[in-house]
Formats: C-alpha cells, sequence, structure tokens
C-alpha cells in the first residue's frame, strides 16, 4: 500500500533499534494507550501525562516515518512512467483535494491499523491449525491440491479454488476477532429492541460475543471451518450482521481483501510445507484497543518430507 518495501523479514530489521521493531512497538505502545486515555479522568487534556507522553511519541516516531517514506515516494513519482496505472498512494499525491498532511494522516492510519491486526488474526489462526489437528490435516490437502510443488506460487486461480483456507480464516476471525465490534456516534435517535437511544451516542456493537451464542452458532465455542461451506451439513446461512470482523459501510477496514489474500496465501504455503503444532495450554485473547493473544504464540513448525 505504501508502494515502498519495509523490507521488514531481513537480518537488519530484526534488529532491536531497527525502523521495523520501532514501527511495531510504537503501534503496540499507542494501542495501549488510547482506551486508556480515553477512559476515566482526562488529565492529559490538563498537562502532559506519562501515559499521554507515551502515546505522543509513539505517535510522533510514526509520523516521522510515515515522513520519509512519502518523501521517498514523491521523489520517485516524478520519474514514474506515465502508462502504468496509478496506485492508491500515487492517486492521492495526484489528487488536489488532498496535501501533504492529508496523505501523512493516511500513511500513520495504514500504519496504525495494519500491524498488529494482520500479526493477531494471523497468531490465532496457526494456534487454531495447530491445535486441531483434522483441520490442518483437511487445509493439507487443500494445499496440495492447489500448489504441485512446495514451492509453487499461489496465484490467483490458486486463491480462487482455495474454499477450505478461506473458511479456515473466516472461523478463526468468528472466534477470535481482532475488534470486539464496530463502533459509531449516533447521527440520529435510534431504537435498539425497544431502547430509544438518543443522537450523539457512542454505540459499539457487539459481535465478539454474538458470535459465541449457539442461539446463532451451533456448537459455538468449536472451531468448525466447514460451517462456512456451503453443501456441507453443518453449513447454515448466518445473518450477514453477525460476523463482521472489518467493520461495515464506507468506513470499514480498507485493506480488507488485502489482508484476507496474504493471510490466504501465508495459510496454504505454510500447511503445505510444514506441520504446525502448539507448545502452550489455551491462548485466549485480552482487549487493548484492539484484541491481542493473552501469552506467548509457542508454535513449531516441522517441515514436510
Ligand atoms: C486481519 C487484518 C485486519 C482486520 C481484522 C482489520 C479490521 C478493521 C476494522 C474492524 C476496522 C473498523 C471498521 C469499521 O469501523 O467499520 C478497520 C479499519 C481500518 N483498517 Fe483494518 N483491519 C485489518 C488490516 C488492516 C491493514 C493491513 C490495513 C492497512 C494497511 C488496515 C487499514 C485500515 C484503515 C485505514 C481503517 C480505517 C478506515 C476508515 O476509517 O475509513 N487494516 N480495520
Amino acid at each position: 500500500m505504501l508502494d515502498i518495501r519495509l523490507d521488514s523479514f531481513s537480518y537488519h530489521e530484526h534488529q532491536k533499534h531497527s525502523r521495523t521493531s520501532r514501527l511495531i512497538k510504537a503501534a503496540y505502545v499507542t494501542n495501549s494507550c488510547i482506551l486508556k486515555t480515553d477512559n476515566g479522568p482526562q488529565l492529559w487534556k490538563k498537562f502532559e501525562t506519562p501515559l499521554y507522553r507515551k502515546l505522543r511519541k509513539s505517535q510522533e516516531y510514526m509520523e516521522d516515518v510515515a515522513i520519509d517514506l512519502l518523501s521517498l515516494k514523491m521523489s520517485l513519482f516524478k520519474e514514474r512512467d506515465k502508462y502504468t496505472p496509478l496506485t492508491l498512494l500515487e492517486t492521492y499525491l495526484s489528487s488536489p483535494e488532498l496535501d501533504f498532511k492529508d496523505i501523512i494522516g493516511v500513511i500513520c492510519d495504514f500504519l496504525l491499523a495494519g500491524i498488529d491486526t494482520t500479526t493477531y488474526t494471523t497468531s490465532f489462526l496457526l494456534y487454531h491449525l495447530a491445535i486441531n489437528p483434522e483441520v490442518q490435516h483437511k487445509a493439507y490437502e487443500e494445499s496440495l491440491k492447489l500448489l504441485k510443488t512446495p514451492q509453487s506460487a499461489v496465484t490467483e486461480d490458486v486463491l480462487k479454488e482455495a474454499v477450505y483456507t478461506k473458511a479456515v480464516l473466516k472461523e478463526s476471525l468468528r472466534l477470535r476477532p481482532v475488534s470486539v465490534g464496530i463502533g459509531r456516534i449516533l447521527q440520529n435517535e435510534a431504537v435498539f429492541s425497544t431502547y430509544p437511544v438518543p443522537a450523539e451516542t457512542v454505540v459499539v456493537s457487539q459481535n465478539q460475543i454474538s458470535c459465541r451464542l449457539d442461539k446463532y452458532f451451533e456448537c459455538a465455542d468449536k472451531f468448525l471451518p466447514d460451517r462456512w461451506i456451503k453443501g456441507h451439513p453443518l453449513y447454515k446461512q448466518a445473518h450477514p450482521f453477525l460476523l463482521l470482523p472489518f467493520g461495515h459501510g464506507p468506513r470499514s477496514c480498507i485493506a480488507r481483501r488485502l489482508a484476507e489474500q496474504n493471510m490466504v496465501i501465508l495459510t496454504l504455503k505454510v500447511v503445505r510445507n510444514y506441520k504446525i503444532e502448539w507448545a502452550g495450554g489455551t491462548l485466549d485473547s485480552r482487549s487493548l484497543l484492539i484484541n491481542k493473544p493473552d501469552g506467548p504464540i509457542l508454535l513449531t513448525f516441522k517441515k514436510r518430507e
């Protein structure tokens, strides 16, 4: 989305003080401070509290990275080939309604919204595969069918056919969404189950809870990807507003398709090449601003023959 590779898997970026490590830390600190500064007495409005300072410093670091990345992109943008279609960032850069500050704001949002969300979702997905060997075996069989060799690329056609892997991701998001639901400020008065709620009220839907209720999903606490596969005996059409891990409407996640595609590609590649095992106890989630795993990710990967 930034048109520039951050190279986060390189040796250098794995080091403690690298840009990637500092960005990961800044996103985590921001996510841990927002709810705490939002709720309760907001003393930070009168003077800079230690929590607010942490939040400010993390945000400043992310903004510095965004400025560096955008400056680099702008210098390359001048030399771009005029016949290739514009990327998202290039569209922003060519838009007269947006100035440098607006685009910096968007990049900061990408950096904050893109780091922990995909990481936590992927961690839970691999955890579910590890503790449900029969599910992992079915995903492995699908990857064997779709990827002829362990090195085969995941093409557009492969993605279309990866029905079971997509169901695994969906089921994992049902049980372990990164967001409890969707938050909105009501523009108009509304009535929910006969309770009138005035305009301007902050309303947060509780999809995470609804997705765990047996009245909506049979054996709701069980990890059963087959429930999403049309034609399977476990399949039942769920209410369209129950499972909304990427939100809903015009403010829903801008990167939904990209994130889903990344996670499906990763799952196909990992299960095709490795047997995944879990070396810990039950992994639960803890809510900061977003839900994070409540313990270390103790996965082991055994190379398949
Ligand atoms: C598993 C991965 C992800 C999940 C589960 C997720 C989930 C969400 C959710 C629930 C929202 C709020 C939607 C609403 O209020 O209706 C959101 C918004 C957003 N997400 Fe994601 N997200 C993920 C990955 C990403 C990535 C990788 C990026 C960027 C690179 C990203 C960028 C954004 C942005 C910019 C918004 C704000 C959209 C707006 O306010 O108009 N997300 N995401």
